[in-house]
């Protein structure tokens, strides 16, 4: 069996263009073009692309980007002014604070000093409680993309067994929690977990979000299993692509899979946060 490569590119840009005609509408409703504040600090080369391709697609579809960079030895206090002026702020409906901030940076204060309702990019406890309550609110943006993907290719995720590896804060732990949201069985690995290949054999869904490239070996998956890669570290993912490739029925190529989804999800959760604030959801 070859799988079918799950094409998050073009998912991605079918989100884009509906949610296009959703600021289109907003604005003519409103007079108000959402805004999405996007907050650099420092110049890690990686981070640097991530918020540029996060900007451009926010004007690619008519809305407005705040860009906010600051220099690599900004203070915890530094950053918590700046979060807190965008926060209250009514022309700023989104604000993004990249990850990771440099050391020095208590980024957990920083992040939980985004209001709930511009915490498009889902990353504050409080976001994190709704989400995991099943109350709704902004899904953290990988796991909110791998799950929009899921969707579009008709993957049944209700009674399935999941496997998700890693469980980081914004992408193992709360994409357990959307899976779990919808009726799948979830268990979650890592990489201490002991058996991780006959875990991993055990599963119809797989989700590779260890932050190790080709961690996840192709002789790991069960045949037909539905392969998701959160990996991105220098457009290589966390599963073996080729060998993988050859007993999933649907994996997520890197780059072009899970990576533009998460763009397209913050995109579309800023959308959401505009449409609320401004009294037309
Ligand atoms: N505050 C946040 N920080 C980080 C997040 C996040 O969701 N919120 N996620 C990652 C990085 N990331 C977004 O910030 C991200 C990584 C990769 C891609 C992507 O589209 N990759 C492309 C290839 C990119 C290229 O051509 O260079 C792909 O997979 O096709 C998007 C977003 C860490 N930080």
């Amino acid at each position: 069996m070859t799988a079918t490569l799950m094409d998050g590119k073009r998912v991605a840009s079918e989100t884009l263009a509906a949610a296009e005609k959703r600021v289109a509408k907003i604005k003519e409703d409103t007079g108000v073009t959402p805004c999405l504040a996007t907050i650099l600090v420092g110049a890690d080369p990686a981070s640097i692309t991530y918020t540029q391709m996060k900007r451009r697609r926010c004007e690619g579809i008519g809305m407005i980007s705040r860009k906010v960079e600051l220099p690599e030895d900004t203070t915890t206090q530094g950053l918590l002014d700046v979060v807190n002026e965008l926060g209250s702020d009514p022309s700023v409906h989104g604000i993004l604070l990249q990850h990771p901030s440099p050391p020095q940076v208590d980024e957990r204060a920083a992040f939980e000093a985004i209001p709930v309702g511009k915490d498009v990019d889902g990353v504050t406890y409080g976001s994190f409680a709704h989400m995991w309550f099943g109350e709704g609110g902004f899904a953290s943006c990988t796991p909110g993309g791998i799950v929009r993907l899921l969707d579009a290719y008709d993957v049944p995720i209700e009674g399935k067994h999941a496997v998700v590896i890693g469980r980081s804060a914004i992408l193992g732990k709360p994409m357990a929690g959307l899976l779990l949201d919808r009726n799948a069985t979830v268990t979650i690995c890592h990489s201490r977990t002991q058996n991780l290949a006959e875990i991993v054999k055990q599963a119809d869904i797989v989700v590779a979000a260890v932050g190790r490239a080709e961690f996840v070996k192709g002789d790991w998956i069960k045949p037909g299993a539905v392969v998701m890669d959160a990996g991105y570290s220098d457009n290589k993912g966390d599963v073996e692509f080729e060998t993988a490739k050859e007993v999933a029925s649907l994996i997520t190529p890197v780059p072009g899979g899970v990576g533009p989804m998460t763009i397209a999800t913050l995109i579309d959760q800023t959308v959401d946060a505009a449409a609320k604030q401004l009294g037309v959801a």
